[in-house]
């Protein structure tokens, strides 16, 4: 049995690329050779075709970055927003990218009391036939909202830090009576639950995620959790860039992977790479993924 992030940080070293790649369907991004544009004026009648066109593109964008990431995230509203074919498109996406040898990282900021969070892990995290290795979790109901998404060590889960968003300050900077901001109380929180659930690589399978748009916080983050793994999500479509995520990882290019969903799904939208043609998004993607790859293992180098 090998522990979730040990088969993360052994994918991430194999394929020496240290990014993920979102698979987060905007709709209104989507190429029209992919989604007729017509199709959106009614969603609710229109969700089988358009959950078809979101599958076909979800399989050319993995095929185009699979020698290059080791994990993919996709992100679950974009496909609960077209009911129950956005679902199957979902699970098809995910049963896709296993078999391409990719970590599936299932992004639906799930929890609950424990009782709940233990149906939320039979779903994702236990189920034998799912193809799911780690899910991104909330942590704010405490332990016994947490502890059910790690008892299958082969697969791992990823709590809410230091979120990327321009409102994170709003709660998560409050400050308590010990000094400690919200954040840095969870992120003590964190390591500390985790510390049972620590791999040979010397990460936890309970991981987190801290912000790219924010690097002085990530930077102190990541000197306060030696052993807590980041995926940090803000990269290129939300500001953040390779020299905003150095401090994330440690001295040795470990214990973190960086998320891109649209700067790579869509990437044949910007002039950098329209030369490529919207018809040719998946070729787009590949370029702007192997061009994030360099950008942060030449700033970790
Ligand atoms: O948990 C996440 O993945 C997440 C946390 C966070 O703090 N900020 C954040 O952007 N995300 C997710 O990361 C992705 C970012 O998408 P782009 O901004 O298009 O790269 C989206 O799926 C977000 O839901």
């Amino acid at each position: 049995m090998k522990y979730f992030i040990d088969q993360l940080q052994q994918k991430i070293e194999e394929k020496d690329s240290r990014i993920c790649v979102g698979l987060d369907p905007h709709l209104n991004l989507l190429p029209e050779k992919v989604l007729a544009a017509e199709l959106l004026e009614d969603l609710e009648a229109n969700q089988k075709e358009i959950a078809a066109a979101v599958l076909t593109f979800n399989k050319n964008i993995i095929d185009a970055v699979a020698d290059m990431t080791a994990v993919v995230k996709p992100q679950m509203a974009f496909y609960e927003k077209l009911g129950i074919p956005g679902m199957e498109t979902l699970w098809q996406t995910m049963a896709y990218a296993k078999t391409k040898d990719l970590i599936v990282l299932l992004d639906g900021k799930r929890n609950d009391i424990g009782s709940t969070a233990g149906a939320y892990a039979e779903a994702y995290l236990e189920n034998k036939k799912t193809e799911i290795d780690s899910i991104t979790i909330n942590p704010y109901l405490g332990s016994d909202g947490i502890l059910p998404f790690l008892r299958n060590k082969e697969r791992g889960a990823f709590a809410l830090l230091r979120t990327s968003n321009p409102s994170a300050v709003e709660l998560q900077d409050l400050k308590l009576a010990d000094g400690r901001t919200v954040y840095q109380a969870v992120g003590d929180f964190l390591r500390d639950l985790g510390s049972d659930y620590l791999g040979e690589c010397g990460y936890s399978n309970l991981a987190a995620v801290v912000g790219a748009t924010y690097p002085k916080e990530l930077k102190e983050i990541r000197a306060q959790l030696d052993s807590v793994f980041f995926l940090i999500p803000g990269f290129g479509a939300q500001g953040g860039g390779a020299s905003d995520i150095k401090a994330g990882f440690d001295s040795y290019g470990r214990g973190a992977v960086v998320n891109s969903s649209r700067g790579i799904n869509f990437a044949y939208r910007k002039e950098e790479y329209a030369h490529f043609g919207a018809d040719n998004y998946a070729k787009a993607a590949r370029a702007a993924a192997e061009k994030m790859k360099k950008e942060i293992n030449e700033v970790l180098r």
